[in-house]
């Protein structure tokens, strides 16, 4: 990277170019103003008199049906004026931000067979001439501007959609250009602006992410985008820009496919609330509506809401892993944890639901005024009658819906001649009779012979009365609440000879099923299998579902109602921080978006969570997605770490040794710190003087990392007094700058500029991970707390004379 004394000739060129540009934006900003106002106008237009076209007459069908139609194409009429109102505000947003900044590059490129070097501005949005045809400013989505993102001058080259570009490029340079001024410009000669990446990351951590238009690196730009793969598996190190990457990517997708894909058609997944606002004004920044953001949890929610049960999330799941260790059932919960999301566990519950098509559905009996009408037993025998067993799981359900629902009409006709019924019909008010009255005349089945009339008055009423009366069930019947889903699934831990069977029987063959998994051996169970149930069996007792079991259990509900949700207009789904999912939630992902294209995030050294600690890559997840067809299947490994100092960077990869590929970004920062403290209030004194120290530094935003979320709140606690501290919990949704504390685990995906981990001395080996995640949220300056005697896992690094002492 060079930064020529660009020659005074030069830079006036430049400057009048910027001018001329600015010049352009403003006169467009006048047209597009002048639209936006007249847009609002016939807007608001319309809206006035929307009723003077529509005569409303309800008389009769034919009237009632006229009127509809002509409501509806005044409402289409509305619609489309304010979809160009819209659109016209969007113009004016964009034409806005390019007033202030209209370009960041510049490559002058020939291609072969042409003759001159033409010069090509790279911007947030075209720009183009009034001629209508020269582009003053090319998209940073454009084709042709990838050459600014992946090479460096001389022999370069570009993909369209028509095939590659070929040619020369002569000249690569940046700007920085802010309320119209040119503030800055650089030449470079190797990859992209290491100048300007070093001025955008030495700036301070903001409490919402940004964009890295400006500044993003060729592996990066492959992340953003690949077209060609179905499932494209990004593995990149903490800091790398994985996040960064996928918002750009969506801002890409839509650029690129507009017309016919919109924001609503893109979902990401993201581990928290907090995460979602963090990450909030991107899109927006590059002037493109924000996609859909989702949590798994949210959806567990909505799928498990029939059990009305307490669904416990990763993050409390997380905390008792952490601070319950005295709990008696913590040896064997954690193994719980661990095998319920393990391939083993999908590929036993897998050929679970395959023996479910011959027996093991369980039933609840329908109960109605203390009886049982039909007994869960009755049930199963329906569902395996020879009549049903041809049909496939799903179909069966809705087949044995329909006699179950026929066996209730019998049993309805038979209640009403009970006894409760005539009281019941006693007690009905005056409106009831009318309306049975009613019914029967407009039936014509009154006979003017009051003897008859009024047997057939008390039949009708004892039939509504008992229809009334079995609504209830009929609804439960729809909505499959008669499933005792969490019967089938518990005799998984209960059922020995069940249990055998799927080990070793005839479920566990290796025939080819539609799901890869399905074939793979089911490995041995777990140590703490026989106290598996007891777990469930006590949450449940307490109204809860564990974390663990809330996937699994909904996956065999659904593989048994044949994935009754899903949701075919989303094209691409991203799933951030995706080392944390299990091959369960995978599999659900899946089946929820058979349509789209899935990009999904992740770092293996962050994978913090005891469910997928021990999985080691995204192996299962491209043969659940690609069935065999690996052509589908793009990886791309980003190594270089962006957010962190290199000081930082380097003390991490020594906590853990398989970060050891991660290369740092050579930007330097002062040395991190490990402290010894005394106690806790040496460790309170420390603590705010650092953070004191910090703020008056201009770090502006400062998060203090504990262990686990009560120590977080103890901590904030403590610090109260003498220092402002904001301490974060699950419930926070806004990251604000000032002092932050929160547990390490919350921290995932967000960053500080000065990062305190308030006692080192509490992670033991299996936290190995969580630590390095802690480390890796630092952008320029990192403290480690630990007990005076119990440096714990930091001891290799206090041996080493970099690391300096309080
Ligand atoms: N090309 C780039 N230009 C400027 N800044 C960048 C670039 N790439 C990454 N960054 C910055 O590096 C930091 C980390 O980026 P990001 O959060 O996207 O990484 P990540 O891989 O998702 O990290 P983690 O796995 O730790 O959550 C952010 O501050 C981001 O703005």
């Amino acid at each position: 990277m060079t930064n020529p004394e660009h020659n005074l000739e030069e830079l006036n060129r430049e400057t009048r170019r910027l001018q001329y540009v600015t010049d352009r934006i403003r006169e467009q900003l006048t047209q597009v103003e002048a639209l936006v106002h007249a847009r609002r106008q016939d807007t608001e237009e319309i809206k006035r008199n929307f009723w003077d076209n529509i005569t409303v007459n309800l008389t009769n069908e034919t009237e009632t049906i006229e009127t509809y139609t002509s409501i509806q194409q005044e409402a289409r009429v509305l619609a489309e004026q304010e979809r160009s109102e819209r659109e016209a505000e969007r113009q004016l947003a964009t034409l806005t931000r390019l007033a202030d900044s209209p370009y960041f590059g510049r490559v002058d490129f020939r291609e072969d067979g042409q003759g001159e070097a033409e010069p090509i501005y790279i911007g947030l949005a075209s720009l183009v001439e009034n001629d209508g045809e020269t582009f003053l400013i090319y998209d940073w989505r454009a084709p042709i501007s990838s050459l600014f993102y992946d090479h460096a001058p001389g022999k370069a080259g570009y993909e369209t959609p028509e095939g590659e570009i070929s040619g020369e490029m002569t000249l690569k340079r940046q700007y920085v250009i802010k309320n119209g001024k040119l503030i800055n410009m650089f030449d470079t000669d190797v990859t992209i602006g290491d100048s300007l990446l070093q001025q955008a990351l030495s700036q301070g951590a903001s409490a919402q992410m940004k964009s890295i238009v400006a500044t993003i690196q060729r592996e990066q730009n492959r992340v953003i985008r690949d077209e060609k793969h179905r499932l494209l598996i990004v593995q990149g190190a903490a800091g790398s820009g994985k996040t960064s990457a996928a918002l750009q990517r969506v801002a890409y997708l839509l650029y690129r496919y507009r017309g016919s894909l919109t924001a609503d058609q893109i979902v990401l997944f993201s581990p928290n609330p907090l995460f979602n606002s963090y990450i909030s004004h991107v899109l927006p920044e590059l002037g493109e509506a924000n996609m859909r953001q989702s949590t798994f949890q949210e959806y567990l929610q909505r799928r498990l809401r029939m059990f009305r049960l307490d669904i416990e999330d990763l993050y409390e799941q997380t905390e008792y892993v952490l601070a319950e260790r005295e709990d008696p059932y913590h040896a064997v919960r954690l193994q719980a944890i661990k095998y319920k999301a393990s391939p083993d566990f999908f590929a036993l519950i897998n050929r679970y639901v395959r023996l479910l098509e011959k027996k093991g559905m369980k039933f609840r009996d329908i109960r109605f005024r203390g009886r049982v009408l039909i007994s869960g037993d009755e049930m199963e025998e329906v569902f395996y009658s020879d009549e049903l067993r041809r049909y496939k799981l799903h179909e069966r359900i809705d087949e044995w819906k329909k006699r179950i629902a026929l066996r209730l009409q019998e049993l309805e006709k038979v209640e009403r001649r009970r006894k409760w019924v005539s009281e019941a019909i006693n007690l009905l008010d005056d409106e009831a009779y009318r309306l049975a009255y009613e019914k029967l005349r407009e039936t014509g089945r009154f006979k003017g012979d009051t003897f008859d009339d009024e047997r057939r008055e008390q039949a009708y009423l004892r039939k509504m009365v008992v229809e009334e009366h079995f609504a209830p069930l009929r609804k439960r019947l729809r909505k499959g609440l008669y499933i005792d889903y969490l019967t089938i699934y518990r005799n998984l831990f209960l059922d020995e000879e069940l249990l055998r069977e799927l080990m070793h029987g005839e479920g566990n063959g290796d025939e080819q099923g539609q799901d890869p998994s399905q074939g793979r051996g089911s490995g041995a169970l777990p140590e703490g299998w026989e106290k598996f149930d007891e777990l469930f069996q006590r949450a449940l007792t307490d109204k809860k579902l564990l974390y663990e079991d809330a996937t699994p259990l909904l996956y065999l509900k659904e593989s048994i109602d044949g994935f009754t949700e899903h949701d075919n207009s989303v094209r691409h789904v991203l799933v951030d921080e995706a080392q944390d999912y299990s091959p369960f939630q995978f599999a659900v992902l899946r089946r929820l978006f058979p349509r789209a294209r899935m990009t999904v995030l992740g770092d293996l050294n962050q994978a913090i969570y005891m469910q997928t600690a021990e999985i080691n890559g995204f192996e299962e997840l491209a043969e659940l997605f690609a069935a065999g067809d690996r052509e589908q299947v793009a990886t791309i490994r980003l190594l270089r770490s962006y957010r962190s100092t290199k000081q930082i960077v380097e003390l991490s990869k020594r906590l853990l040794p398989e970060a050891r590929e991660v290369e740092p970004f050579h930007r330097d920062g002062p040395k991190p710190s490990l402290v010894s403290v005394k106690d806790g209030d040496d460790a309170c004194r420390f603590a705010v003087d650092w953070a004191a120290g910090q703020l008056r530094a201009g770090r502006s935003n400062v998060g203090i990392l504990t262990y686990t979320a009560k120590e977080a709140a103890e901590v904030s606690k403590q610090l109260q007094d003498q220092l402002e501290a904001r301490l974060i919990t699950t419930e926070t949704t806004q990251l604000e700058s000032g002092v932050s504390v929160l547990p390490a685990y919350l921290a995932k995906g967000i960053e500080f500029d000065a990062v305190l981990i308030w006692d080192a001395s509490k992670y033991r080996e299996a936290d190995r991970k969580l630590l390095y995640t802690a480390f890796t949220r630092a952008m320029h300056e990192l403290a480690v707390m630990y007990r005076q005697g119990d440096p714990g896992l930091l001891q290799p690094l206090l041996e080493e004379p970099a690391a300096s002492m309080a």
